[in-house]
């Protein structure tokens, strides 16, 4: 069964649109951020994530994004372009603003944190008169994420993104991406972010992004069921809650849940799961496979991410994926 079918005339995938940045990932691995002394330097940013992992799977993407004028700025630009990610539409700052920081504190396996430094940021400062309509009316796929949405005019961009995505039959996804410091107050995070999913053909989240857009709903056992039937009287094909470990569901108009096996992993951090989730789901739903095939594609590649030290340098290729899978298969992996 198909639930969604892409342009294939296009001759881009996927674009996606919003946050370039840099992670530091802790490299003295479970300690506490107040004994940690050495970071590594990462290209960061839920939809960059995404967009090199699609990159690393071989699909052809590009970028819609704003970085600052200096040196992280032109790291990013430069890491995108190795990674043969478009970058025609990344513009660059010129009023001084700076690039977003996330410092990964990695205490544990299981716990970690990161703490953003996301004061006058340039990817914030997008707007729409720079995003690119060709750009978008050439794609399969345009790729939005929540922070986007967080300031203005970044979050414009995002609707006039929606628009052009709409007005050329392109596929929407929407990674929920809740950062709750990037937003002021809680009823502008969920105006913003279900005004956006009203116009997504394929959404995913965590249960607990979920939650944070029902404030105004009555589903008070947070019943995925429930939360996704909402988004199938909008556009929505399909509805993916995301459960951590514990795998994830995917809803369907015609009321399946759709799960997947999930695999094990023995796991450095937790972070940048969701993202390789994504890029291998929508990889897979764009080859024609099944839901659950795309899901366990997706559940493999995240557990090559969270086996790893870095979010986008450890994005898989197709040929990583399938030997995780196969080793799992075979007994050989197992949990931590
Ligand atoms: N510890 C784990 N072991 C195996 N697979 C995992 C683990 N954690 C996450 N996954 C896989 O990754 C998918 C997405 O994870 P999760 O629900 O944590 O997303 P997320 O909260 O968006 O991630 P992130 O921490 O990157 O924001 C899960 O559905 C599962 O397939
Ligand atoms: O999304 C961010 O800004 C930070 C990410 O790059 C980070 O590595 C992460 O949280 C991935 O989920």
């Amino acid at each position: 069964m198909t639930y969604v079918s892409f342009p294939q005339s296009k001759p881009l995938d996927f674009v996606a649109i919003g946050r370039l940045c840099i992670d530091l990932n802790a490299n003295e691995i479970n300690r506490p951020m107040e004994e940690t002394m050495t970071f590594t330097k990462y290209v960061g940013g839920s939809p960059a994530n995404i967009t090199i992992g699609m990159a690393r799977l071989g699909m052809k993407t590009a970028f819609i994004g704003k970085i600052a004028n200096d040196q992280m700025g032109r790291f990013i630009a430069d890491y995108l372009e190795r990674n043969n990610i478009e970058t025609t539409n990344v513009v660059t700052d010129n009023t001084g603003a700076v690039t977003g920081l996330a410092f990964t504190e990695i205490k544990s396996p299981t716990e970690c944190s990161i703490l953003m430094y996301r004061d006058n940021v340039a990817d914030l400062l997008l707007t729409p008169a720079e995003v690119q309509e060709s750009l978008i009316a050439e794609s399969k796929v345009l790729l939005i994420s929540g922070t986007a949405l967080a300031q203005s005019p970044s979050r414009e961009a995002v609707f006039q993104a929606l628009d052009y995505a709409k007005k050329h039959g392109v596929v929407i996804i929407f990674d929920l991406d809740y950062r709750p410091y990037t937003w002021k107050t809680s009823e502008e995070t969920a105006v913003y972010y279900n005004l956006a999913a009203e116009k997504c053909d394929i959404i995913l989240g965590t249960r607990e992004e979920f939650d944070m857009m029902e404030r105004f709903e009555n589903n008070p056992e947070k019943n995925d069921q429930i939360t996704a039937a909402k988004w199938f009287d909008y556009s929505a094909k399909i509805v993916i809650i995301k459960h951590g470990k514990e795998g994830s569901i995917a809803y369907t108009p015609d009321g399946i849940g759709h799960r997947a096996k999930s695999f094990p992993a023995k796991v450095v951090k937790t972070f940048g799961a969701g993202d390789s989730y994504a890029a291998g789901f929508i990889y897979g739903i764009m080859q024609g496979w099944t839901i659950e095939k795309s899901m366990e594609y997706g559940s493999a590649a995240a557990c090559i991410v969270i086996s790893s030290h870095s979010c986008s340098d450890a994005m898989p290729t197709t040929d990583q994926v399938n030997d995780y899978i196969e080793r799992c298969n075979r007994g050989e992996i197992t949990a931590s």
